[in-house]
Parts: C-alpha cells; structure tokens; sequence
C-alpha cells in the first residue's frame, strides 16, 4: 500500500505527517504504520507519525502516534510543525489559528518571513499539577513536588505534572550524569504512572536557562520533546529555581526552545520547525 508522507522534525524530534486533508487512509493504520515506518532500517526513520487532519471545532486537528504505536495526547514538537505544514501548504491561511489535540485546542502563532514560517508559538494551556491529573497513584489532591521516588538502582526526586500528556521530571546537577538509558525505560512503565509517562532529566544552569534530556513514553531517547520541555520549566519554577513570567531557554540535545508559564498559568512555547522530505512510503 502507497503512502504519502512529509517529514518534518522540530529541533531533531522527528515525525511522518500524514496529510488526510489530501490523502484518505484507514484509522486502524497509523498505530501499525508508526511502529513500522519510524524503523531507521526497514522504514523511513522517525520518532512517531503525526496525522494533519479536518476539524469541526478547530483550523485543523493532530493526532500523535509514538514508535511503538501508542498514541499520545499531545506534541509541542509536532505542534509547530503541523503550523508550519498548514500555513506553507494553504490548508490555513491564517497567522493566528488552532489546531485540535487530544489534550485540546491548542492555539498557535506562525511567525512569517517570505511566506516562510520561520518560528512557531504554541500557548501550550495550563499544567494540571494534581496527582489524579498526572495521573500518578496516591492521594488525588496532593501536587507532586520534588518527592521521592526510589528505584532499586536510585533515589530520586520527582516532579510531575500533565501538560498536554504525562511528565516526570528529575533535577540532576550535570545533565551529563543523567541516568537517561538506564532508569529511563523503567520510569516510563513504572506501576506509579497508570498510562506510562515522559521521563525528563533537567539541570538548572541558572533561573532563565535549564539543560534538558528527555526519555519518551512510546519512543524512548529522543533529540527533543516540547510538552516536556514544557513540563521542565514548569516543574523549575514549582521547586523554586526559575520564576513565571519570565522567558526560560531550555537546550534539548537537538536545539532550544523558549518557554514562559505565564502569570495567567498558560504555558507558552516558541521554536522552529522544518520540512526534511516528501514522498511515497511502501506499506506492507
Ligand atoms: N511521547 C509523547 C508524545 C510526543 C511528545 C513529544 N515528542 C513532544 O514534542 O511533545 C507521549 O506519549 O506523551
């Protein structure tokens, strides 16, 4: 089976868009293509598939489906990317517009030089800090603030939070000495989180500036991740070491992003998004 497909990557966070404003393909297939065509060697190479398609209440709607084939609820990554894709390919020719997610309406700023889009902003919405939110088990009014949270390998501190899907955040003091691949997997399928969650590893380089390695639900290690970025910077100004209000540059390994959690507790991100390639993916 032929299938057409853009790839596109926000700071090295990679996906295959699936424009079904143009194209008409089953639902049952996205969870089995991801797992297929994200494969570097068998496939294309991706971290997930991302689905473009018509909305009834919003410009546009994304569905998100990570490498092994589950599907999130949100992308930041793949947010400024399907902006991007929209605008330049007229499916919305607006410069403000929304774009419908599982988690919600997601509402987006394209920035434009030369009918480019050279930078996106996404109002990411407002983090749900309760644990039944998260949702991680335990007292479902308790917020989960720097608490501990052992391994048989580690004692750690965690912080999580919802924003727009799962996070666990982790402050080390050299991101260089983050247990990424060793403890990454394992928090990801830990029994404390009932639908998995996005792992993060953050070291606070000073209040406007984190270093940020991610680990995500359904894919693992990726270059970058924008709800967890995000959740990053939501979580450093819970345990004290940035301030809402203020621009805080978060270095992903794949590029940076700039996010806000404003006084009106929206979340707000900006960053690029590129096309890499079109073409025609053989389904099997
Ligand atoms: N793995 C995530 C979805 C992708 C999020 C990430 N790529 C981003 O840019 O936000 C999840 O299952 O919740």
């Amino acid at each position: 089976m032929e299938i057409v497909f853009t790839k596109m990557h926000g700071i090295g966070n990679s996906y295959i868009y699936i424009d079904l404003f143009k194209y008409h393909y089953a639902d049952e297939l996205f969870s089995s293509l991801a797992k297929q065509i994200s494969n570097v060697n068998t496939g294309i190479g991706s971290d997930g598939v991302i689905v473009i398609q018509p909305s009834e209440n919003a410009d546009c709607g994304m569905r998100i489906f990570n490498k092994d084939g589950s599907e999130g609820t949100n992308c930041g990554n793949g947010l400024r990317c399907v902006a991007k894709y929209v605008f330049e390919r007229n499916i919305v020719p607006k410069e403000h517009f929304v774009i419908e997610t599982k988690s919600g309406m997601m509402h987006v700023r394209v920035v434009v030089k030369n009918n480019v889009v050279t930078e996106v902003i996404v109002d990411m919405g407002a983090p749900l800090l309760h644990r039944e939110n998260v949702p991680m088990i335990g007292d479902p009014r308790d917020f989960v603030i720097h608490e501990l949270f052992n391994l048989p390998s580690h004692s750690l501190f965690v912080t999580a939070l919802f924003l727009g899907n799962p996070n666990a955040v982790f402050f080390v003091e050299n991101i260089k000495d983050a247990p990424l691949h060793s403890v990454g997997g394992i928090i990801e399928n830990d029994s404390r989180f009932p639908e998995r969650v996005n792992v993060e590893f953050v070291e606070v380089v000073h209040a406007t500036e984190l270093n940020f390695r991610v680990w995500e639900r359904g894919s693992g290690v990726t270059e970058a991740c924008g709800t967890g970025a995000c959740a990053a910077v939501v979580a450093a100004i819970l345990n004290g070491f940035c301030r809402k209000g203020e621009d805080i540059t978060v270095h992903l390994s794949g590029g940076d992003l700039v996010i806000r959690w404003d006084l009106d507790d929206h979340v707000w991100m900006r960053g690029p998004a590129a096309f890499t390639a079109d073409g025609i993916y053989y389904f099997s």
